[in-house]
């Protein structure tokens, strides 16, 4: 009786619809979520990311295994969005005159990108997609490249490892990526970050400790110091990048007079020679260097080439003595010498040659 209901031919073609609509579901549902992988691909993303470098060092990364898969990194990797993909990053320091160095290179016509920090791997990675990062750079065509200038990522413990993981998730060669590093003398860039911690906090009416203060009475160095012990940051960034990625910038040398800074920038960055001399001016009421515009001469606003509050003889020579050793391994580590590093060596020598 069943089974004459069962095959009883309307009724076949009733269930051979509902055996079709099972299917259906089962392709939409079970198998591109990978059989209930999409759950463990959100733990992973963020476990990937949190891993120590040792327990990455065999991680061959790809695109269909990545923690990118989110993202949908597989689609975007072969899609035009990865080619705007930043090729040259401003990665630090924070108040060596990155803002300065990102408009002067923005002159250049092999050069584009958004004129505002962008942050993506040291603030936004978890919170915004991969692809709403690629979609803040303009579209790109084979000469030109774009930059982008996050001068915290050099102090952001995991962001050369996410970088670096983006970079080979989205098949780009590693060595087409440049990282420019922007290092000036470590007391003023830490003078000039204490600045501006301090024009934070007044305008909540806080009253603040003085610099010398901080300097000795903190029971730890306060991070305006510490990110000025320049070798420690860039030790970790090359566990990740070798050094030919990178553009070292002397920032002393750059606020001194940017036209040669940037003809050897050029050089490392692999762009045609564009700059002229007369593309920047001296403006003395600014007391820095300026864009020189055909009709005009464009300075920085007020927030940058402030005048800084006046420290104590005895933490200069502190800081001085405590920043000493880091220059001469950043020298080491780096092989390249910087003006503020030899300050001493320097005065030394135009005085012996003075009275010899
Ligand atoms: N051409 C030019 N014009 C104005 N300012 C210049 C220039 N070149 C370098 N500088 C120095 O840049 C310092 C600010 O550094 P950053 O732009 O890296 O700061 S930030 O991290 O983006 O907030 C800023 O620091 P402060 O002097 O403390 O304001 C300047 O000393």
């Amino acid at each position: 009786m069943l089974t004459r209901f069962i095959f009883n031919s309307r009724n076949k073609w009733c269930y051979i619809g509902v055996a079709i609509l099972v299917i259906f579901c089962i392709f939409i549902y079970i198998i591109p979520s990978g059989n209930g992988k999409v759950k463990n691909y959100e733990v992973d993303i963020f476990d990937l990311f949190n891993r120590e470098p040792n327990q990455l060092a065999n991680l061959n990364i790809t695109c269909r295994d990545s923690p990118l898969d989110k993202y949908n990194c597989y689609s975007l990797s072969t899609s035009r969005l990865a080619n705007r993909f930043p090729r040259i990053l401003i990665i630090g320091f924070g108040k060596a005159g990155t803002r300065a160095l990102l408009n002067f290179l923005h002159l250049h016509p092999s050069i584009t990108g958004p004129p505002v920090e962008v942050n993506y791997f040291d603030k936004y990675y978890d919170k915004e997609s991969l692809q709403s990062y690629l979609e803040t750079f303009p579209p790109i065509n084979e000469n030109i490249s774009n930059i982008e200038k996050s001068p915290s990522y050099i102090i952001s413990p995991g962001t050369p490892y996410r970088l670096s993981s983006v970079i080979s998730a989205l098949d780009i060669p590693k060595e087409s990526i440049k990282l420019i590093v922007l290092m000036r003398d470590p007391l003023e860039r830490a003078v000039s970050e204490y600045l501006e911690w301090v024009i934070q906090r007044t305008r909540e009416f806080q009253s603040l400790s003085s610099f010398d203060e901080m300097v000795f009475n903190s029971e730890t160095l306060p991070k305006f110091i510490t990110t000025s012990e320049y070798d420690i940051h860039v030790s970790s960034w090359l566990k990740y990048f070798p050094l030919e990625q990178f553009c070292f910038v002397d920032g002393d040398l750059f606020i001194e007079d940017p036209f040669p800074v940037l003809q050897e920038l050029e050089i490392c960055l692999g762009i045609k020679a564009h700059y002229k001399r007369t593309d920047f001016v001296f403006d003395h009421g600014k007391g820095f260097f300026c864009v020189n515009d055909e009709n005009s001469i464009q300075c920085l606003g007020k927030s940058k080439g402030r005048i800084h509050p006046e420290i104590e003889e005895e933490t200069r020579k502190y800081l001085r003595k405590h920043f000493k050793s880091h220059n001469l391994r950043l020298e080491k580590l780096i092989h390249k010498e910087f003006t503020w590093a030899r300050k001493d060596k320097n005065i030394l020598k135009r005085f012996l040659s003075k009275v010899f």
